[in-house]
Formats: structure tokens, sequence, C-alpha cells
């Protein structure tokens, strides 16, 4: 399996601070990686190092084994193939759901009129997929507004696949969720990753549970350990950093 994304000695540096140290991180194509951690660890700064939000003062962050990510910017990273979802719900409250699926098609995205411009079949074939896909067929008429605020998650995450990413970064999706949401979201995680890599940074330790396949925790901007969450869990070193707050959660 051929690798998606590689960070060679990164660091991140906060004023002197230094939130990601000489962190080494590899993913493979078609991946499901649940990236953990306690409170500060440096999960929030990797993505948003490999989104090109936060720029390395060291280190090079590799994307399908030749693309440079560090030397581009936000935007250009996102259309080498990387969607980024921010952990709170970025949607267009006063369009339907329809619509914010429209606007957000892989073709001219700079202007809303693009909204007024003819859809080919195809294009609404795509829309109505995605809206089976993240459970909001019956919704495609309401503003996104009047959606619950998993819905909205849904919406984003289903705004960034319009966009056809090869890698997808989703920071805390489900947090605030129902149960039955966030059972959801995790199914919905695995059906994106039979086409695309994915990289969730979540605390929800049932959720990593149930939908990881291969868990890395980070802890001080490094990686403490990786493995199955069986493998994670048994490390000695785990519980330590969780001490505390987390601890049972975790063991
Ligand atoms: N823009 C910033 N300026 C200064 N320090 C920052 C900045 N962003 C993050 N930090 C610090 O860097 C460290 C890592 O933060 P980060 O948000 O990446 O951690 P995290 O593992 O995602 O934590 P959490 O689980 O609480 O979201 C923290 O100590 C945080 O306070």
């Amino acid at each position: 399996m051929s690798t998606i994304l590689c960070t060679r000695n990164i660091t991140v540096n906060f004023g002197g601070f230094k939130a990601i140290r000489n962190l080494n991180f590899e993913m493979k194509k078609g991946e499901v990686r649940f990236l953990i951690g306690p409170n500060g660890a440096g999960k929030t700064t990797l993505l948003d190092v490999i989104c090109g939000k936060v720029k390395p003062v060291q280190g090079e962050v590799i994307f399908k084994e030749n693309i440079e990510l560090s030397k581009k910017q936000e935007h250009q990273i996102a259309q080498c193939g990387v969607g980024r979802k921010f952990q709170a719900p970025a949607v267009f409250g006063n369009l339907t759901v329809f619509e914010n699926l429209e606007l957000s098609r892989k073709r001219d995205r700079s202007l809303f009129s693009s909204l007024r411009a003819r859809m080919t079949r195809e294009e609404r074939e795509a829309i109505q997929k995605q809206l089976t896909m993240i459970n909001l067929q019956d919704k495609a008429n309401d503003k996104a507004s009047s959606l619950s605020h998993g819905q909205k998650q849904w919406l984003e995450i289903g705004m960034l696949l319009m966009q056809e990413p090869e890698l997808l970064l989703l920071d805390e999706p489900v947090a605030g969720m129902t149960k039955s949401e966030t059972e959801k979201t995790g199914e919905l995680i695995q059906e994106i990753a039979q086409a695309r890599s994915v990289l969730v940074v979540d605390h929800d330790m049932d959720f990593v549970r149930k939908f990881s396949d291969k868990v890395t925790v980070m802890h001080e901007g490094q990686i403490l350990c990786e493995g199955s969450i069986a493998e994670v869990q048994e490390n000695p070193r785990v519980a330590e950093v969780y001490l505390g707050r987390r601890a049972e959660a975790v063991c």
C-alpha cells in the first residue's frame, strides 16, 4: 500500500513554545487513522500543519510521495486533494442543504452565481448521491440553519467530499453529537474510507474503540505510540500520560 501522507521532522513553534517537536508521522492510502492524546498534545496543530494553516519552523510534509505541502498555501493544499473539517460546522445557513452541496462542487466555487449556472444531469446525480451518503436525502430543500448540530456536521463533510479530496482531515467530528448521530458518523467515515484516506482527531474513546483500525497517540508534540486500540491501551506510558481526567476512559 502506498503512502498518502508523511511528515519528516516537523517542529511547530508558538512564540518559543514547541507545540510539535521533530514529528515523524506516516499514513497509508485508504487508512482511517485516529489521532488521540491528552489536551494540548498537538493533535489539532498537526492537522493545521497538514492543511497549511500553520507553518512548521522545520521539517517537511509530503503528500502522495512527492508533493511538498509545507511550502504551499492553504488553498493550494486543498486543490492538491486535502480536505479539512474544523471542529465547528461551517455551512451557509440561509441556503438549502442541496444548495450548500451545489456551491461546493469541484468546478468554480468562487462565485455565488455558480448556483444559477445550469447543472448537468451528472452533477445533480452526484449531489443526490452525496445527500444519501450523509443521511440528508430528506432534508435537501431545508435551510441548513434548520439542521441539528450533527446534521450540520454531516453536511459540511458532504461539502468537503464534493471537492473529491484524497485525504480528509476531521477534527473532533462527533463532539456534541447524540449517541445515534455518533454511530452514524462512524459509519459515514467507514464509507468514506472505501475511496479515500481519513485522519480523525477525537477524544470519544467509545467512538475510537468502535471505528478505528490504527491509532496514533500524541503527547507533548510527539508520537507516544501507534497500533490498534487494544495495543495502545496496553501501553503503560499511554495510561501514564492520561492519568488524571482521562485515565479511566483510555484504560
Ligand atoms: N496559535 C497558538 N498560539 C500559541 N499556542 C498555541 C496555539 N495553538 C495551539 N497552541 C498550544 O499548542 C499546544 C497544542 O495545542 P493543540 O490544540 O494542537 O492540542 P490538542 O492536542 O489538539 O489539544 P485538545 O485535545 O485540547 O484540542 C497547546 O499547549 C496549545 O495551548
